[in-house]
């Protein structure tokens, strides 16, 4: 059975990975010195066994070097494998020199991560400009989508409405929710000119789709916000007065969760791939297959 290590046990996801995987849950002794540098100490006796890492890397400019004193700790200790699940993925956003001398920080960790690991799940990586994970990590590394889990509650719901994507980008997975469920989607057109400065314009609405006067903006990640403010503005401006908003990630940085509430967002809703107060869609079920696919590809390429 493998061993089921996080850093952060209070994770939404460690429990219903854990009851379903099956897993045993690794124990760890982690804690930060009056200096803040890490202690780690691994109680879980772990040689010939196989090592899942559930991580938040949110905010990952603190939470990598654990991780990667975890990753490298397992394999001292004689894991026979470590595999890293990060629903969330972090630096995916800067996958080019937008300017000269930028650092690429979308290759640089995907080159250290293909390094402490011998494989990958995440979700709905911001596959932009890359289009595939393995363009950067060296290492199988599986991108799942989040839209099964946005139908079903889109399905649950129950209620007609105009589907959103902000942005040329959002298209390849506002069709395919729109297509499952049976509804009307536009795509928006969004000019990023800074972190927090985007416009995002909205082709023109039919009397048709204006009658639904609900509306859900589906994104891939909220981050400052401003991309779903914008949108909701556009959407106000045209006559809708029920607007929801469905992402799969939400980082929410700074007062953005806030902003969208006071903005008019009837319903906030994101996955549990990251910790917060936001009611979410469970990616657990999602996670499971692809797992044990996972380790059944180590076994066979280990000719066990
Ligand atoms: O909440 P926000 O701060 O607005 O960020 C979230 C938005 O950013 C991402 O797209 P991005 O603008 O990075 O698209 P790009 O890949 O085209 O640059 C993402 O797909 C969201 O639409």
């Amino acid at each position: 059975m493998p061993l089921l290590f996080t850093l952060d046990p209070a994770l939404p996801l460690f429990k219903p990975l854990y009851d379903g995987l099956p897993a045993e849950a690794g124990a760890l002794e982690y804690r930060h010195f009056p200096d803040g540098e890490t202690y780690l100490r691994v109680e879980t006796p772990v040689a010939g066994r196989n090592c899942i890492l559930l991580a938040d890397l949110t905010r990952p400019d603190t939470k990598f070097l654990p991780l990667q004193f975890l990753a490298a700790t397992l394999r001292e200790l004689g894991a026979d494998s470590v595999g890293l699940v990060a629903p969330y993925l972090c630096y995916m956003r800067q996958d080019r020199r937008f300017q000269s001398g930028e650092a690429l920080t979308s290759r640089l960790f995907a080159r250290w991560i293909s390094r402490e690991v011998d494989w990958l799940i995440t979700v709905d990586p911001h596959l932009h400009r890359y289009h595939s994970l393995a363009e950067i990590y060296s290492v199988p590394a599986c991108a799942l989508a989040g839209a099964p889990v946005l139908v079903h509650w889109l399905t649950q719901r129950g209620e007609p409405c105009l589907l959103v994507g902000p942005d040329a980008e959002s298209r390849q997975w506002v069709e395919r929710i729109a297509q499952q469920c049976g509804l009307p989607f536009i795509v928006g057109n969004k000019e990023r000119r800074g972190d927090r400065d985007v416009t995002v314009q909205l082709p023109e609405i039919t009397a048709e789709q204006a009658a639904l006067h609900s509306a859900v903006i589906v994104d891939d990640v909220i981050s400052s916000g401003h991309t779903v403010l914008q949108t909701i503005a556009r959407l106000q401006a045209a006559g809708f007065t029920a607007i929801d908003c469905l992402a799969v990630h939400g980082l929410f940085a700074g007062d953005a969760r806030q902003r969208l509430l006071s903005a008019g967002v009837r319903h906030l809703v994101v996955s549990n791939s990251i910790p917060g107060a936001a009611p979410m869609v469970d990616l657990c079920p999602l996670l499971l297959q692809p797992i044990h696919q996972m380790l059944a590809d180590l076994r066979h390429r280990h000719g066990a």
